[in-house]
């Protein structure tokens, strides 16, 4: 599905990393492990097509995968460290906002995440568990192959792992792929390790 080839990053004036290679399958999981500043974001800001690679190739399904950057974008959900809610918006009214980009039930997503209850508060009012709850209910709106997520499990209690981990399952068996950076255990069985 997706194969990287001997990528390399520079941020700055400062090479990150360089001839960085793998492949991940339907269904697969990747976690992209190393110490911080080692470029677990930088990888997954690139594999998004946000950054440019300094060398190297990335692949969709054998064909360049940057080479129309609206289709890829189109096949991917990324999910930053950031949450990237707008505050004065209600957990419902931000969320509509990326069902009228990509579709989903709104409600629906909100209940996969146990925010049901807290549809019609601003998003300032969250706690910082409950933001990062309302960030990953995205991923539960409608499909998309390839899941780039960043920390995905900060601020996140134990049931709401538990509610991640069966939205990957589910993503997974349906064939998606994840790419996830993490300092975290992940509720990825079977995912591949790639330290940076
Ligand atoms: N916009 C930028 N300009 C210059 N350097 C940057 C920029 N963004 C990140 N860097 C540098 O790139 C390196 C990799 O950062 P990155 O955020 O990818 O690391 P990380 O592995 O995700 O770290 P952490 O575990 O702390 O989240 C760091 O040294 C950082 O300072």
């Amino acid at each position: 599905m997706l194969e990287a080839r001997e990528l390399a990053c520079w941020r700055g004036d400062r090479a990150i990393f360089a001839g960085l290679s793998f492949s991940l399958e339907a269904g697969g999981a990747l976690l992209l492990l190393g110490a911080n500043g080692a470029g677990k974001s930088s990888l997954l800001r690139l594999l998004a097509g946000l950054i440019p690679a300094a060398e190297g190739q990335l692949l969709w399904q054998s064909e360049d995968a940057l080479a129309d950057r609206v289709a890829h974008a189109g096949r991917l959900r990324y999910l930053s460290h950031q949450d990237a809610l707008k505050p004065s918006l209600t957990a419902r009214e931000n969320l509509s906002f990326y069902a009228r980009l990509w579709g989903g039930d709104v409600a629906a997503a909100l209940g996969s995440v146990g925010l049901a209850d807290l549809a019609e508060l601003p998003a300032r009012m969250l706690s910082s568990g409950q933001k990062r709850r309302l960030a990953l209910a995205r991923l539960a709106l409608a499909p998309a192959p390839l899941w780039l997520l960043d920390e995905p499990t900060v601020g996140l209690d134990a049931a709401s792992v538990t509610r991640l981990g069966g939205l990957l399952a589910a993503h997974r068996a349906a064939g998606g792929a994840v790419i996830a950076a993490t300092h975290l255990p992940l509720p990825l069985p079977g995912a591949r390790e790639l330290t940076l």
